[in-house]
């Protein structure tokens, strides 16, 4: 990962803080939204006696904030976009390289995203790949080979210079091609920011309480994806649907994929002294910390797994809505993403639930049918919406 890893300015620069904390804080209380049930009793979140408001409804906030700025600006950031496009000859032909490599990038760190990349519009496209390296640069802070040098203050440093890049002040050639995309369409800058505040909590926090802690972390560093990417793949004009629930199915797809990935790598985590499962969660199944340290596959352990792989699987059910109202050159690669993803979990399964040592992988021939299984699922559940809407 060492060719293109970020160097965080050293300038001693004083950032504004992390405003959403402050925001959360307050205590306005309003009925909770129940839009996602749990599979068991045990899985449910305990806020109903809490005074400070759950995840899920700080998170919900600012879906509905980027579902109205979404709005708000499409019309104007698209007028904009003939002017975002810079006039000279070289400043083209550096840009077009700035977006070249942010596609090398993908091509190298994530090869078959990278293909589902290669069916959307070419604008489309190389936006994607610049938002990719940008996400992948932010983790690479917290979990690349230089990672034991990224303190808090280091991450503020990557703050200020997104705020930079997002006022047409990019830092290196990455950044430039990030700054073009966010003049093109109307992506807003708080993902961004909540993916950094992720990627704080993740050098300082190893474990969970609850689920709604662990919520909250998947919305920072997968949730954000989501709300960063809607605004690129766009909405189908003749979509019916609220903006808010597109975005909260792309929130959705953030989270499931975050779940996922966490079940994965329970072992490999916990090799770094690190657990993501709810702690309350693993208690009611009568599990221990050390039963995870030990990384023994018992019944308890294959019966609680059940029920996280359950959860896993209503997030993605979750998404799958709303792809059919995202753009039509969009709906392709967005399902391929979530078949492959979603697959992983019955790798799991196919484990035995060993997720400890034995690493849940989707194989090539199971990846290439996807393509095909993914097409014909956007073409079908188009058409139902649209026969729906017709009767
Ligand atoms: C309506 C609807 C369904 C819209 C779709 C919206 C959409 C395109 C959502 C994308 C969701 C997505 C792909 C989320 C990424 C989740 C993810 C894997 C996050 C990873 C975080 C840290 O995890 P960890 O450290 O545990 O994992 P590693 O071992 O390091 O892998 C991330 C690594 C954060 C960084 C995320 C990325 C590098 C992925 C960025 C992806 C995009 C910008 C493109 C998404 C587009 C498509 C077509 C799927
Ligand atoms: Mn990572």
């Amino acid at each position: 990962m060492a060719s293109f890893v970020c160097r965080v300015s050293s300038s001693e620069e004083k950032v504004q803080s992390l405003i959403l904390q402050s925001k959360w804080s307050c205590q306005r209380r309003r009925k909770r939204r129940q839009w996602m049930a749990f599979p068991s009793a045990s899985l449910a979140i305990p806020t109903e006696t809490s005074p400070m408001r759950s995840s899920q409804e700080m998170i919900h906030d600012v879906v509905i904030k980027q579902a109205a700025l979404a709005r708000e600006t499409f019309q104007w950031n698209r007028r904009a976009s003939s002017t975002a496009k810079l006039s000279t000859p070289a400043s083209c032909n550096m840009l077009s390289a700035a977006y070249e490599r942010c596609g090398e990038v993908c091509a190298e760190y994530a090869k078959t995203f990278y293909l589902g990349t290669m069916l959307m519009t070419e604008e489309r496209r190389r936006a994607i790949w610049a938002i990719y390296v940008w996400c992948r640069r932010t983790d690479e802070l917290v979990d690349g080979p230089n990672s034991s040098h990224t303190t808090p203050m280091a991450l503020d440093r990557w703050e200020k210079r997104l705020t930079d890049l997002f006022e047409g002040r990019p830092y290196d050639l990455f950044d430039f091609a990030l700054s073009d995309t966010v003049a093109r369409f109307p992506i807003d800058i708080q993902p961004f920011k909540d993916m950094i505040e992720g990627m704080k909590q993740d050098l300082t926090k190893s474990k969970y309480l609850t689920f709604d802690e662990l919520y909250l972390y998947c919305y920072y560093v997968a949730g954000t994806v989501g709300l960063m990417s809607v605004p690129v793949m766009g909405i189908a004009p003749n979509s019916k649907a609220s903006i808010a629930s597109i975005y909260n199915a792309a929130l959705a797809l953030g989270v499931a994929n975050q779940l996922t990935n966490i079940l994965r790598d329970v072992g490999e985590d916990a090799s770094r002294g690190r657990i993501y499962l709810p702690q309350v969660e693993l208690e009611s199944a009568g599990l221990s910390e050390n039963d995870i340290f030990e990384m023994k596959v018992t019944d308890k352990w294959r019966s609680f797994m059940k029920g996280q792989i359950q959860r896993a699987r209503m997030f993605f059910n979750e998404a799958e809505k709303g792809i059919a109202e995202l753009d039509s050159a969009s709906r392709w690669p967005v399902s391929t993403s979530l078949i492959l993803y979603r697959q992983i979990l019955d790798a799991i399964e196919a484990n035995d639930y060993n997720n400890f040592t034995k690493r849940a992988y989707v194989g090539k021939a199971k990846k290439i049918l996807s393509l095909p299984v993914a097409y014909a699922a956007t073409l079908f559940d188009h058409s139902n919406r649209i026969n729906k809407a017709r009767t």
